[in-house]
């Protein structure tokens, strides 16, 4: 019995070829791969809320079959597990009738889970069925993911994670390997298929354990001495180790490396049930850090998931594993530890309870499984069991808690930085803004096309905006990737950003009040002209030129005298005409000499409320736009003898332009909100900014939260880095 910590040089190198290790293409891997939408079907995580629990049944050990222990677990089927220490393996009672009646616990039970193994079931097939895969998936989604091995001391935890005891090198060639490795393979297989995309992918790792309630850098051997402090991050919304080495895994050898010396360097013992028995808990997180090119305009964004795997010191009877001494010690803060999890269990799982709270604090492992076991992960739970007749109370107890597990409902969300979800969604907006001041230009544009002002090129329009200059400072400033760039430009973008989308935003406005008044003054020149139409209708007109253009919904239309005499108005042409597309040349000249025209022009000096003065001067503020567009305010007067009648068709244009319609596209931004924790020092930006789904983060049609995450403390993890 005793404590072997096989102490080397904490550094981690990368493993090369001649120690066998295999490249990641060299394991095959048969696991079907799911997309999210999968993730309601079969093959362990059911629903992304919920924590997924599996069950593994071990065979009896040697010890239990020199002991004729016997079997009191029948695996049903692929998703039930019986207990039955009633009856003994030849049929038999196991107790006499009076007994079994009043014993509760030999009583015969049934439990349903994700998934359940029986001691057949080959390292394998527990990849290829438990959901790992899908586990991976997500982590490459973005999401914080967990897998955790919970039960008994000896009960398979570690056997399930890692393999057997021998196999302490990673052999390509070995069936026995356990989740972790086989999910490395799965890992890089998977971004390896990635590699033709956008995304961009970044794999860290660092191994911790939790050895009598201190926190030890596995990776970082001076650690032994000085353990490492968790701490609560606001930021993040959790707990993280502070000062925890993570490693950059550019190859599949690097992450085996990191595994390989974690192994080496966890506590192990020996003790009464288990000859290599883990003295501590372990966490063994792998980054997937995911940069995925948002838009065309260089803005990338980046998202952090983590695959944790979690093995956990099994609980142990004292009494049965013969503790003393040191293992005694370690055998107490497994418990304690291990008594604080079941209770943060069993409150998350009962309704009433789960929003009150939850005593995370009261150890350091249920502090760095607060979030995979009720915050905002994905959790797989592998129970682990022992067939044997002797383990019935601790068999039965795991199967409680992994049933009771199965009803903790996680909220699992991407983890983003922060500041390029506000790009990202800054950018967005900003498109959509541009695209709608187009729109609204365009408008306008048309109906100075009507007054037949000579036609600016849209470009030229853009450029002359209020906005040109913060336009292209912004797109000066969307070359280099947001995350290399310095704090004070990042700060610059970001300011120049919300500069151009305030700019926008009033221009818009404006354009707005500009397109109203334009559309009042239009309605009451086309209630003038009518009665003008009335007033000509009784008197004979002489005209040698071309009178007026119409803008029917067809296009532009000329009324034109056929041979210059007169027009009489009983026979005017003019219903007809303003029908016709038939009509051929536009005029560009509305003399005031023209009889109609000068009946025009003195009907609207007669009426100010048409929209002009008195002199046929626009108004101030729309003038002013006028000009700024670069239009003559001037000529605007006189044109609008040929606008006039051009209300008509704007009146059906203005039923495409109300502001639901304009606005439509802006709105689909509000389909996701993102809940996006950052606040920046002194100005507290909007947490509710919306943001389209990028892609599909999730299945389901309830749409994810999109958390963002301090850079600096990723939750549970975070530190130096060599
Ligand atoms: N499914 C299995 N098939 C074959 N052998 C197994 C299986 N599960 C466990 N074993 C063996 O049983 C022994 C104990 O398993 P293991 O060390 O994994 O238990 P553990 O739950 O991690 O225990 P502890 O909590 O004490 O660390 C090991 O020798 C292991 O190889």
């Amino acid at each position: 019995m005793g404590l072997t910590r096989n102490g080397k040089k904490g550094s981690v190198r990368r493993a090369t070829s001649s120690e066998g290790f295999g490249s990641a293409s060299t394991y095959s891997n048969t696991s079907s791969f799911g997309s999210l939408a999968d993730l309601g079907n079969d093959n362990g995580v059911d629903d992304l809320g919920n924590i997924s629990v599996v069950v593994r049944v071990r065979p009896l050990s040697e010890r239990e079959i020199q002991r004729n222990d016997d079997t009191i677990i029948q695996v049903v089927s692929h998703e039930q597990i019986m207990m039955r220490p009633d009856v003994r393996p030849n049929g038999q009672s196991a107790l006499s009738g009076a007994q079994s009646t009043f014993n509760q616990t030999l009583t015969a039970k049934t439990f349903t889970f994700n998934s359940v193994f029986d001691q057949t079931a080959t390292q394998s097939e527990m990849m290829d069925k438990s959901g790992v895969a899908k586990v991976i998936a997500m982590a490459m989604e973005g999401y914080s993911t967990t897998i955790f091995c919970y039960g008994q001391t000896g009960s398979g935890k570690t056997h399930t994670l890692t393999g057997p005891p021998h196999l302490d090198k990673p052999n390509p060639f070995s069936e026995e390997h356990g989740l972790i490795y086989r999910a490395f393979v799965h890992l890089f297989d998977r971004l390896k298929e990635n590699t033709k995309s956008d995304c961009t992918y970044i794999i860290k790792a660092s191994f911790l354990e939790i050895y009598n309630e201190k926190v030890i850098d596995l990776l970082n051997l001076s650690t032994f001495k000085k353990p490492l402090q968790v701490r609560w991050s606001r930021a993040s919304g959790g707990f993280y180790v502070e000062n925890l080495f993570t490693v950059e895994c550019e190859e599949f050898d690097d992450l085996l490396a990191v595994l390989e010396e974690g192994m080496r360097n966890r506590a192990v013992g020996s003790h009464g049930m288990n000859d290599y028995s883990s003295r501590s808990h372990t966490i063994l997180t792998v980054h997937v850090i995911s940069e995925l090119q948002a838009s065309e305009e260089g803005v990338y964004l980046s998202r952090h998931g983590k695959i944790n795997f979690v093995d956990l010191a099994g609980s142990e009877m004292t009494k049965k594993t013969n503790s003393q001494g040191k293992t005694l010690e370690e055998a107490n803060n497994i418990n304690k530890s291990l008594m604080v999890l079941g209770y943060c269990i069993s409150q998350l799982s009962d309704p009433r309870k789960r929003n009150g709270h939850i005593p995370y604090r009261d150890s350091k492992l249920t502090q760095l499984l607060s979030d995979s076991l009720a915050g905002n992960g994905i959790t797989l739970m592998v129970a682990c069991v022992s067939p044997a007749r002797s383990n019935l109370s601790e068999t039965l107890n795991t199967l409680r808690y992994a049933a009771r597990a199965k009803h903790i409902r996680n909220k699992p969300v991407v983890v983003m930085d922060p500041r390029e979800a506000l790009i990202l969604s800054l950018k967005r907006a900003v498109m959509a803004l541009q695209e709608e001041n187009v729109h609204l230009r365009n408008l306008i544009d048309l109906e100075k096309s009507s007054s037949q002002q000579p036609e600016r090129p849209l470009t030229a329009v853009i450029r002359s905006s209020s906005t040109e200059q913060v336009l292209l400072a912004g797109a000066a400033t969307d070359t280099p990737r947001f995350s290399e760039l310095p704090a004070h430009e990042a700060h610059q973008l970001l300011h120049s950003l919300l500069q151009e989308n305030r700019a926008l935003r009033k221009e818009n406005a404006d354009l707005y009040s500009l397109r109203e008044a334009l559309l009042r003054q239009q309605e009451a020149v086309t209630k003038h002209n009518e009665r003008l139409i009335k007033q000509i209708e009784g008197k004979p007109i002489r005209t040698s030129q071309p009178i007026m253009t119409f803008l029917s919904p067809d296009g532009p239309s000329k009324i034109e005298p056929t041979n210059g005499g007169s027009v009489s108005a009983r026979t005017s042409p003019l219903p007809q005409l303003k029908r016709s597309n038939s009509l051929t040349s536009i005029s560009g000249r509305s003399s005031l000499a023209n009889p109609l025209s000068q009946s025009v022009t003195l009907l609207n000096q007669q009426s100010p409320t048409m929209g002009l003065n008195g002199t046929g001067i626009l108004p101030m503020a729309v003038s002013r736009e006028m000009t700024k567009r670069g239009f003559n305010a001037s000529k605007s007067a006189d044109s609008r003898t040929s606008n006039d009648i051009a209300s008509e068709s704007l009146d059906n244009d203005r039923a495409s332009l109300s502001p639901p319609q304009v606005y439509g596209h802006r709105k689909k931004l509000t389909d996701l909100k993102i809940d996006l924790n950052f606040v920046p020092k002194k100005n507290k930006v909007n947490k509710n900014i919306s943001l389209p789904s990028p892609n599909k983060i999730r299945a389901s049609s309830e749409q994810p939260r999109i958390r963002a995450m301090s850079t600096g403390t990723p939750n549970g993890t975070a530190g130096r880095e060599y």
